[in-house]
């Protein structure tokens, strides 16, 4: 605890704030302490003697440190380990067909998630000046927050200059028939699984649905993905979810695609806990197919938690979009509120649901606020949430990586851009031959003929993440390609592929 936290709460043993401290007034609550709620406490008082608290319901770091981002990545890198020993000369005899040691995986993903103990979280917001109030938060009029504990107690928290709410999402479950009765495993099922299900049906075609797929099957699952769009990924460029899908399939995965789930049943649902077999055999039925499961997964996007977030006490009601979410300026603030006091960061402005993303925003939330606290004006760079706009980098980590950032070719002539788009093979540079003879892979980079700049960049293959920043930095730069070509790739890297690329692309005049 800092000497200015500490004067706004009574600290408990473990770092927390208690009822009954004597002033509850803040310089900025925070409703959800996911990474962008973090964050934007830590940014709106830094170098400051303001305070700040964040109120979180369940455990500090937010679904991506336990039930996410951290997890996931956890399950998933012990494959591409494994697959990339059993293709390498000098490493595959050793490895021969073995497969995962299944208890060692999820053991090293429970070190991961911290035995969800946010202990060091708690003490890293503490160390940062920033105190934390356990329960949850609501808004209960203007500046004002009202703390519901697991005890039932209420306590009413007050803020100077901003409140910030960061209340994220949680897992969608469509209205099929027998569905929600089926008592089916989510997100939070998945990456906290303790046991290995022998047949699982993932409903859903998107970056939740494709990862856990990979990971599912690799710890040794037989998956049937059953997707509503055309392809896989749908949000990316069309090669990438091709390459997902062939991957798969010759891994062993069933893909169904334009399939709806119109009905589920189960016989003996019960709630064994997350991450254990809910249950009996599951029957899913698809169009005209059908397939009987250990368990199902659930995997069709997320719902904002913006319902019970007193959002009518501030005259509010109807501020959310038809999703659901809250929208804000580029200043972060909710749109439509009067006065600069309330902010959204994170998932629950719907601008990119993303961990990234999140704490980018809260960054520039955080400068608004110390901004707006001491009278500085909001020109320049730091006050205005420009990477949203068309500018978002993602990787999805499946095998094959997909790492894109910007506009989809589509996407691009949708807006109206005049648009040329380049693409290479990836197994043709040197470097990605080093990594794996039989590497397979695809780029891609969409671009702004008039303005002769990149909209947008797509890595397809083993180990493409690392290469996505420079494409973040030639978008967001806006790096003319003639500068790019003299931004020259180490050989024999993968990223040589910028040069073939460019290369396709040579035009002196
Ligand atoms: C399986 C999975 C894997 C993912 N992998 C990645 C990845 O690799 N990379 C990436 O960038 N993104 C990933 N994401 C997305 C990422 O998890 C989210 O974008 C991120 O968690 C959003 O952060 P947030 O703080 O806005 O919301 P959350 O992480 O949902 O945090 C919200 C917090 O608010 C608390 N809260 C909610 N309501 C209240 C209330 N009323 N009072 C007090 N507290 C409240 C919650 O308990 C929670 O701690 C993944 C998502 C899933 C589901
Ligand atoms: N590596 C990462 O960056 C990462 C990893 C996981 C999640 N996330 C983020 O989390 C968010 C949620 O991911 P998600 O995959 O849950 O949602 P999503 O919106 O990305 O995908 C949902 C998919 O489910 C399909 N679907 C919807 N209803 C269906 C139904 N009834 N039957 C069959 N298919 C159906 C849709 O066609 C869509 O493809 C995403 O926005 C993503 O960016 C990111």
């Amino acid at each position: 605890m800092t000497a200015a936290s500490a004067s706004a709460s009574a600290p408990a043993p473990d770092g927390t704030a208690q009822s009954g401290a004597p002033a509850d007034t803040w310089d900025v609550v925070v409703v959800g302490g996911g990474p962008p709620g973090e964050n934007a406490a830590q940014y709106a008082i830094q170098g400051s003697d303001r305070t700040a608290v964040i109120v979180e319901a369940e455990l500090v770091g937010g679904e991506c440190s336990y039930w996410a981002c951290m997890p996931s990545k956890a399950l998933l890198r012990p494959w591409n380990v494994l697959d990339d020993a059993r293709h390498m000369p000098g490493v595959k005899s050793l490895v021969g067909d073995r497969g995962l040691d299944v208890a060692a995986v999820l053991e090293r993903r429970d070190t991961i998630v911290n035995h969800h103990d946010d202990g060091s979280q708690v003490q890293w917001a503490n160390g940062a000046g920033i105190d934390v109030v356990r329960g949850r938060g609501r808004l209960a009029g203007e500046r004002t927050v009202e703390v519901t504990a697991a005890d039932g107690s209420v306590r009413t928290l007050h803020a100077r200059h901003a409140v910030v709410l960061a209340t994220g999402t949680t897992a969608a479950v469509p209205p099929v028939p027998g569905l929600r009765e089926a008592l089916p495993w989510t997100s939070r099922d998945v990456t906290n699984q303790h046991e290995v299900p022998a047949r699982v049906a993932v409903v859903g075609g998107g970056v939740v649905a494709c990862e856990a797929t990979t990971w599912l099957q690799a710890l040794g699952s037989q998956v049937t993905l059953i997707g509503n769009a055309p392809g896989l990924l749908p949000r990316n460029e069309p090669f990438a979810g091709d390459l997902v899908r062939q991957r798969m399939e010759e891994l062993g995965v069933t893909v169904h695609l334009s399939a709806s789930v119109d009905r589920v049943e189960r016989a003996d649902a019960r709630d064994t806990g997350e991450g254990h077999v809910h249950g009996g055999p599951v029957t899913v039925h698809f169009g005209d197919g059908s397939v009987t499961v250990d368990e199902i997964l659930v995997a069709t996007g997320r719902v904002p938690a913006s319902r019970d977030i007193g959002l009518d006490t501030v005259g509010l009601t109807d501020a959310t979009d038809r999703r659901g979410y809250l929208p804000v300026d580029d200043h972060l603030t909710v749109t439509g509120a009067q006065g600069d006091w309330l902010y959204v960061v994170g998932d629950l402005n719907g601008r990119a649901l993303l961990t990234h993303m999140g704490k980018y925003q809260a960054r520039i939330a955080g400068a608004v606020i110390a901004a707006r606290a001491e009278g500085r004006s909001l020109d320049g760079p730091w006050y205005r949430d420009t990477a949203d706009h068309d500018q978002v980098p993602q990787v999805t980590f499946t095998d094959p990586e997909v790492a894109s950032v910007g506009l989809s070719e589509q996407d691009a002539r949708d807006k109206g851009v005049d648009v040329e788009a380049v693409e290479y093979d990836l197994a043709s540079v040197a470097g990605t031959y080093l990594l794996r003879e039989d590497y397979r892979g695809r780029a891609k980079l969409v671009i702004d003929r008039a303005a002769d700049v990149l909209v947008g960049a797509t890595f397809v293959g083993p180990d493409v993440a690392e290469l996505l920043h420079s494409a973040t930095v030639a978008v967001v730069g806006r790096v003319p390609l003639p500068t790019l070509w003299h931004a020259v790739p180490s050989y024999p890297t993968a990223s040589e592929i910028w040069l073939r690329l460019l290369e396709s692309r040579y035009s002196p005049s």
